[in-house]
């Protein structure tokens, strides 16, 4: 659906903002590009619509190479495409239902009674039903990024950019937006890649995400094994600021392991079945408890010591994925 080959953007004499970057984000799909700021994703995703053209590369969308367009292709190009911004991008003196409306006059291929009705429908399904005369400033941020969503849907996009939509918005507001964007990625098949550098926004909502660092993509895959097997420093200590800490306080004797469990498995007593009928001192040494946008997870740091720590330690690894780590 979204192709990038071996894209680079360079502006002036300056390092390159996007120095090959290949990616693929499928049908259907909510991926995430995840980095420190200045790690070139809001380039990289104003490429895919061609707010910037690539330096080299190609950009394929559902397989044309769209990195030449120009006028009236590039036109119908950004009506396939939605984005919404950080700083929402409304028209300050026009109404909520204008600012949803003027992408579809911009188009010129529908009615004024469907206009009317489209954004009724929209401005509905974000619910912001009874907000339509109001003007941008009358509105919250989280209600400013709704009317953004519904403009950004106007056009009936396949894909929805977005560029650090939450950003501005508090925790609690930031979880109705992406409960809002899960909700039309699921019911429109809605193709979503966004960029942010909170990794809670990659976990609540991404299928997958790609970690950039200084223009490249140095971590890719699905979202459980990133953020529970992290292998590249960027990647450990965006995860470990997420989560405000530092690795384990606490220390016990006996051998060290890392349990890691999603899915189903992850909701068992699997502490209770490892150590039952056995002589085993475990001590529980720092744990993660939570779950992604399709899975829950389990992941503790745990020591094992006792008689029986051996036999304990075999029925974990039969039922979980199981690290030693170094005393
Ligand atoms: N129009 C431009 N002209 C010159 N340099 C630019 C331009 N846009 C971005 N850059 C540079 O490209 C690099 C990547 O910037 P970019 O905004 O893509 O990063 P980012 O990861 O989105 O960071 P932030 O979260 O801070 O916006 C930076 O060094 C930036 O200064």
């Amino acid at each position: 659906m979204i192709e990038l080959q071996d894209v680079h953007k360079r502006f002036g004499g300056e390092a390159a903002a996007v120095a090959g970057v290949s990616l693929t984000v499928a049908r259907g799909e909510i991926f995430g590009v995840i980095g420190r700021s200045g790690a070139g994703k809001s380039t990289l995703i104003r490429l895919v619509n061609l707010l910037e053209r690539p330096s080299a590369g190609r950009v394929l969308i559902d397989g044309q190479d769209v990195t030449a367009l120009e006028g009236e292709g590039l036109r119908a190009l950004r009506r396939r495409i939605g984005m919404i911004f950080q700083q929402f991008g409304l028209l300050g003196s026009r109404s909520v239902a204008e600012n949803v409306a003027l992408p579809m006059k911009l188009a010129g291929d529908r009615s004024g009674a469907e206009i009317k009705a489209r954004v009724a429908a929209l401005l509905e399904r974000v619910g912001l039903a009874d907000h339509a005369r109001k003007y941008p400033a009358q509105l919250s941020g989280g209600q400013k990024q709704r009317v953004g969503i519904a403009r950004a849907l106007a056009t009936d996009p396949a894909i929805l950019l977005c560029d650090e939509a939450t950003s501005a918005l508090d925790p609690e507001t930031t979880r109705s937006i992406l409960a809002l964007l899960d909700g039309l990625n699921r019911e429109l098949g809605l193709t979503i890649l966004l960029i942010t550098h909170e990794m809670d926004v990659v976990r609540d909502i991404c299928d997958r995400v790609a970690v950039l660092d200084r223009g490249r993509v140095v971590e890719i895959g699905a979202v459980a094994d990133l953020f529970l097997k992290p292998s590249h420093p960027v990647t450990r200590a965006l995860i470990a600021e997420a989560e405000h800490r530092e690795t384990p306080v606490r220390q016990a004797g006996g051998r060290r392991v890392r349990v890691t469990l999603t899915g189903a498995a992850a909701e068992t007593p699997f502490l209770t079945e490892a150590t039952r009928g056995l002589e085993v001192d475990l001590t529980i040494l720092d744990g993660r408890i939570g779950r992604t946008r399709d899975r829950p997870y389990s992941q503790l740091l745990l020591a094992v010591g006792g008689r029986d720590a051996e036999q304990a330690l075999a029925r974990l690894a039969a039922c979980a994925e199981l690290e030693e780590l170094a005393a």
